[in-house]
């Protein structure tokens, strides 16, 4: 499973980018707003940092044929290649929108996904990824993560070509169980990143180290 990073503050991206394995960056509305700034000022910011590495950019339009132009406006404007991916919600639109933005050679990823029947129709209408909502899921009494182990079944079983990225977590207990259902991809918030690389116990294992080899380790290097 690869890791993507779910947020558009560029200080926690550049921390992570420095020693966590991130192969992507996700954005949404929300998660713009949270910055406080437009679209204007943080996608040349998040372009130039993310760099080769995957940018999933979430349209706001609400008709097929406007998302299509705000898709393409997107990659025009900020020189965006193949790393570059529009979100669409799973709407009848988006499903609409979804062959027309492939048509123009911009990747696919189908986003607010809540039931296996959502993803597997964004996959027959083209897209890349699809993104279900566990923690959105697991809050209305539903199983994020079993919805999860049945999309990456059901791509598999009928043989398509589109990649699970699970979304929407508040603890590491749902990102590894999503990795146990065989979640190709993971995106996630920088405090759930952090919590998941660490432990107390590591930190711990690595002082008494040091300790030991107090006076011992005398190679040069
Ligand atoms: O429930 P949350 O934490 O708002 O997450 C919704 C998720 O949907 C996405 O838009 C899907 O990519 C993510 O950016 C985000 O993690």
């Amino acid at each position: 499973m690869i890791y993507l990073a779910d947020t558009a503050n560029i200080d926690e991206l550049k921390e992570l980018f420095s020693y966590f394995p991130i192969e992507g960056v996700t954005t949404n509305p929300t998660i713009i707003a949270m910055e406080k700034k437009p679209m204007s000022v943080i996608m040349p910011q998040l372009v130039d940092l993310v760099g080769e590495r995957m940018l999933h950019v979430q349209v706001i339009s609400n008709q097929a044929e406007d998302m299509v132009r705000e898709a393409i406006a997107y990659k025009d404007k900020y020189h965006l290649g193949d790393n570059y991916f529009a979100k669409i919600p799973v709407t009848k639109e988006g499903y609409k929108a979804m062959p027309l933005i492939k048509k123009e050679g911009i990747h696919v990823t189908a986003t607010a996904i809540f039931t296996q029947q959502q993803a597997l129709v964004a996959a027959k209408a083209g897209a890349d990824w699809v993104a279900p909502y566990v923690n959105r899921l697991d809050n209305i009494s539903s199983h994020g993560i079993e919805v999860v182990g049945n999309i990456v079944d059901n791509i598999e079983r009928y043989g398509l070509k589109t990649g699970v990225l699970a979304a929407s977590f508040k603890t590491v207990d749902q990102v590894h169980r999503v990795s146990m259902m065989g979640s190709q991809a993971a995106t996630i918030s920088f405090e759930i990143l952090e919590r998941l690389r660490s432990h107390p116990m590591t930190d711990m294992s690595v002082e008494w180290f040091e300790k030991d080899a107090k006076g011992l380790y005398d190679i040069e290097f």
